[in-house]
């Protein structure tokens, strides 16, 4: 290339990221980090002195902080932002905060929380002590650091001089009955605040499941070196179930009857025995499918007492229910999954299990559809790059049919597994896009390739300056997977190939987005 092409082409990419921070300014000010609409109005309340903020990774704290605000709002105008959103400026304005907030990796903050705990939580030289404030933390007690982001940022706000209103409250998202009650009390709390109390109270334990029955199931990298990939496929039996790309499923996972069996004869229990538990009938052998029953080592009663029986089985905790990325648009007819079949020191994931291995075709699950708007999709008008590895082909394949129904061509996929020949997954599909016209670029990379080894977060260094020119003329940037293993990975070369303040504002602006676990 000519001395001056290249002094031309340098020009022009400089434009372009001039004119793509101008954007990400725009983006940034006119909606929260995911993209989330704001409730009527409220991007007119920056004058509000009452803010909700929310720090969510999957959405759950955002639908609650939704939820919250929109109560409040009984009481006067309310302001609701992404934590990074949250400066001085705000914080100075803001008579009463509340905070919703997830906690991911250890202990750590989601995505949308990052810049605001870099900023105010490792030092304390701001004050704020005309601010009021209370935080509702989600987390999930099975972690180490249950809640722990929730109690940082309570620590770090009370640090700055704020004063709680009351003390932090500890939801874990997996249990919908202590849910319910948390909520009740968050919500009692916001009342004397002027909230009016919402008429829909979060989702009991079984309220809005429905059964899905499978409808095939299929073994996407036979001979592989990791864990079996399945592809399932579920058909509602309702209808008019709507989600779309970046939701996410919930299912409630059962116990195989092999294993419901072996648990009853190992207590030496008879499995048909007929017990009672909150008005419905059940045997033993159905009670024992809803339990988790690694949950702890108690002799059974002897005999098969139906009462001593009972106390013991209600000892055991009902299975928590399990998340997965939606891996097709309802468009296409059905709802896909892609589950990988777990397997920890030699001891089969109950989930994973039973729907790898033993759930039959046709038989049901109770699922419920949750929305998840930090990961739905961009504008349609924006280019986007695509990236993964394993099953987090499932967040991205749903983007992928929606972009070629809404006939996007601008698509460019990266993603990483470990062989070639045994885990090249939906290689039919992906060559039938790219024949298309709808992935005129896509990166593979095989990390035990023999040749040339190598992961997705690789792919992304070779191909810097084609990133940079995509991102330079607004292309989104959806990652899906693994977080430790190669989200993380990603993140550290995007933040080398464009900067941690470009990458920064790229998020703020929801052109950057992540579901990761
Ligand atoms: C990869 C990953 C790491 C997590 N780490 C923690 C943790 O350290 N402590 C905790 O209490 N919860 C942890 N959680 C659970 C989430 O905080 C919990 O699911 C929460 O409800 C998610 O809310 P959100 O959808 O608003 O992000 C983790 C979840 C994932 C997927």
């Amino acid at each position: 290339m000519a001395l001056w092409e290249r002094s031309l082409l340098v020009v022009a990419v400089s434009i372009l990221y001039a004119l793509l921070w101008v954007y990400c300014l725009w983006q940034f000010r006119r909606r929260d980090s995911g993209g989330v609409q704001f409730p009527a109005n409220a991007e007119s309340q920056s004058a509000a002195s009452v803010l909700v903020a929310y720090a969510s990774q999957s959405g759950i704290a955002l639908g609650l902080a939704q939820q919250s605000a929109s109560a409040l709002q009984a009481a006067g105008p309310v302001r609701l932002l992404p934590l990074d959103r949250v400066n001085d400026e705000v914080l100075a304005s803001t008579k009463h905060a509340f905070f919703i907030a997830s906690t991911y990796g250890e202990g750590e903050p989601p995505d949308n929380g990052n810049r605001f705990a870099r900023r105010y939580l490792n030092s304390d030289s701001s004050q704020f002590s005309h601010l009021k404030f209370a935080v509702l933390a989600l987390g999930d007690s099975a972690y180490q650091h249950f809640c722990a982001f929730g109690h940082k940022l309570h620590a770090g706000l009370s640090g700055h001089g704020a004063e709680p209103v009351f003390a932090p409250l500890e939801l874990d998202g997996n249990d919908d009955t202590a849910k319910a009650d948390v909520m009740q009390r968050w919500y009692q709390q916001l009342q004397t605040f002027g909230a009016d109390i919402p008429s829909q109270m979060p989702r009991g334990a079984k309220a809005d499941y429905q059964a899905w029955r499978l409808e095939s199931r299929q073994v996407l990298n036979q001979g592989s070196l990791g864990e079996p990939l399945l592809h399932l496929r579920f058909s509602s039996l309702q209808e008019n179930d709507q989600w779309q790309a970046g939701d996410v499923a919930e299912i409630i996972p059962r116990n195989s009857a092999k294993r419901c069996a072996e648990f009853a004869a190992q207590h030496q229990l008879d499995g048909s025995l007929v017990l009672s538990i909150q008005g419905e009938s059940r045997s033993l052998l159905e009670e024992l499918a809803r339990r988790d029953l690694t949950a702890k080592n108690i002799a059974a009663p002897d005999g098969n007492d139906v009462n001593a029986v009972t106390a013991w089985l209600n000892e055991f905790p009902l299975l928590a229910k399990r998340e997965y990325s939606i891996a097709s648009i309802p468009q296409s007819g059905c709802l896909d999954l892609l589950v990988r079949v777990q397997c920890t020191d030699g001891v089969p994931g109950v989930a994973s299990n039973w729907l790898g291995v033993h759930l039959a075709i046709a038989d049901t699950v109770m699922l419920r559809l949750r929305s998840n708007p930090l990961f739905h999709a961009p504008a349609s008008n924006i280019p986007m790059i695509l990236i993964g590895n394993g099953s987090g082909f499932a967040g991205l394949r749903g983007h992928l049919q929606a972009r070629k129904l809404a006939a996007r061509h601008d698509n460019w996929l990266l993603f990483g597994e470990r062989s070639a020949d045994a885990d090249r997954i939906f290689k039919d599909e992906i060559a039938d896009w790219q024949n298309s016209g709808y992935l005129p670029r896509i990166d593979l990379t095989f990390s035990r390739d023999p040749n040339q080894p190598a992961y997705v977060q690789d792919a992304i260094l070779v191909n810097a300056e084609s990133i940079k020119t995509w991102v330079a003329t607004g292309a989104a940037i959806y990652v899906c997977g693994s977080r430790e293993g190669m989200a993380s990975a990603v993140d550290r070369q995007l933040r080398a190939i464009l900067g941690d303040s470009l990458v920064d504002a790229l998020s703020g602006a929801g052109l950057y987005r992540r579901d990761v676990y």
